[in-house]
């Protein structure tokens, strides 16, 4: 079926005003994870809620109570819950996204203020925290509204809407909220939906757009080490005491082998090898090692394997060491025994998989090597949010809308992908709604999510929107 030309004309032709939209969303530091930006959170859901309501949707704003975080009881970030059109006679779509971002500073390595959309029209791209992961594929969905609000032309689907702002860190209280929602039936904002779509992932490499039928979960700890009464001078102490970063290092260390074995004992066990049909899903995809260096920024794959590598992110678990919280980190040599600190690390899920099979294999390992060591210190494993992996059929006429949405605007078949990282309310929608669930990407592989300088193509924001709008036309007519 296709777009009407005049939408697709109205995004070329609006192109500047989305990005300025664009702007004004990356400029408030939505941190989900950072107690100290829980009001700009807030305000960043309050700011999208506006922009939904000038532009007709209909929304609520879910409060999802507090929770305690950094030693402070916060206000979790509003859910907000909309809908725009009640036809009986078209199918209701239900999309996802998320306005909170990940941590990020001018220091930790970035070219330009993180804050800060920054137009490189050499390169034709968008810099900024948030400019792939998650606010341009919403910023996308408001351009579509806005084209047919302006155009006067009637959305081929109803739309449902559920953003949240504690994607990045947990997305404490929605599932609760989802199923709420749900459990109303008719009378609630999700009755009917008929699929759901979700723009928070990328494509493979910088070249073949993808659609997405796989997520892997989470499982995040922290170990806690502490030991003296407050930090000491490593001269007059340094080897009389037991130093918490000692024993921290010594089981950080026991984690994850340098290849990427998982030490903890029944992990990787848990999940059955691939075999042979497996495998030729991985050897006919059009990603290489290269792919992966290009992305990493440097020639760092684990194998030479391409196999191997793609199978590392898409359908194994893998184990990251993330950092460790009250260790001296800054400028100069302080010669500091911290007292206390706390090793992150995470252990990124797969089918059969669960947060709730691992934590006791991953606390009781932890336990034992500690009582190892011998150490006068004391030692908690801290599990601090997860969620479970997800796999839908892709043989479903959401993904064949999608595909045919991406054909019609990027003249390319899509990659059919698992992604590595988690969202983990997809599981929720799957299950409570019963419906099929598309994960649709805007960005590309290289373009820097969670990490420093941050982009999203001016072409994937611009012809991801034109795909987002197709997309819904191809859904209407799907059967
Ligand atoms: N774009 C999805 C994404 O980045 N999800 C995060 C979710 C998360 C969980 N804990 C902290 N963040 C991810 O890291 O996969
Ligand atoms: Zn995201
Ligand atoms: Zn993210």
């Amino acid at each position: 079926m296709g777009a009407p030309a005049n939408f697709l004309q109205y995004v070329d032709n609006n192109a500047d005003s989305f990005i300025k939209r664009l702007g004004e969303a990356v400029k408030i530091q939505s941190i989900s994870s950072d107690a100290r930006r829980r009001q700009e959170t807030i305000a960043m859901g309050l700011w999208l809620n506006d922009q939904l309501t000038q532009l007709g949707v209909t929304t609520k704003l879910e409060d999802l109570g507090t929770h305690v975080m950094q030693g402070q009881t916060l206000q979790l970030p509003y859910a907000i819950i909309g809908k725009l059109g009640e036809d009986p006679k078209k199918k209701t779509v239900l999309i996802y996204g998320h306005y909170d971002v990940q941590p990020a500073l001018k220091s930790d390595g970035w070219a330009t203020e993180p804050f800060e959309l920054v137009v490189d029209n050499e390169k034709n791209r968008l810099i900024g925290r948030g400019s792939t992961d998650d606010k341009g594929p919403i910023m996308g969905w408001l351009n579509v509204i806005q084209a047919h609000k302006e155009l006067g032309l009637d959305l081929p689907v109803n739309l449902r809407f559920c953003f949240e702002g504690m994607e990045e860190n947990g997305s404490e209280g929605l599932d609760e909220c989802v199923i709420a929602e749900v459990a109303k039936g008719k009378d609630g904002y999700f009755g009917g939906v008929d699929c759901v779509c979700i723009s928070d992932n990328y494509w493979l490499n910088t070249r073949t757009p993808a659609l997405t039928y796989g997520l892997r979960g989470i499982a995040y700890f922290a170990i806690n080490v502490s030991g003296p009464g407050q930090d000491l001078h490593s001269g007059l102490f340094g080897r009389m005491v037991h130093e918490p970063m000692t024993d921290l290092i010594k089981l950080m260390s026991k984690l994850v082998d340098h290849d990427g074995t998982i030490l903890i004992p029944g992990i990787d066990e848990m999940v059955p090898p691939a075999d042979e049909e497996e495998l030729k899903l991985y050897t006919k995809m059009d990603y290489s090692t290269a792919d992966v260096e290009e992305s990493a920024g440097a020639s760092i794959a684990l194998s030479d394997h391409k196999e191997t590598v793609i199978m590392g992110r898409m359908r194994n678990p893998s184990l990251s060491l993330h950092g460790i919280q009250g260790a001296f980190s800054d400028v100069g040599c302080k010669t500091v025994i911290p007292s206390k600190v706390a090793g992150k690390f995470s252990l990124r899920l797969v089918p059969p998989q669960t947060p709730e099979a691992v934590i006791p294999l991953v606390k009781a390992y932890i336990e034992s090597e500690f009582a190892k060591l011998n150490s006068k210190n004391k030692m908690n494993v801290e599990y601090l949010h997860g969620g479970k992996p997800w796999v839908a059929d892709v043989k479903h006429w959401n993904f064949e809308a999608a595909k045919k949405a991406i054909e019609s605007i990027w003249k390319k078949s899509p990659d059919y992908t698992r992604e590595g990282g988690s969202i983990p309310v997809t599981l929720t929608f799957a299950e409570s709604l019963g419906v099929n669930v598309l994960l649709l990407p805007m960005g590309r592989a290289d373009d820097g999510a969670h990490s420093t300088n941050e982009k999203l193509d001016r072409s994937n924001f611009i012809e991801g929107t034109k795909v987002l709008g197709t997309y819904l036309y191809e859904v209407a007519v799907a059967a």
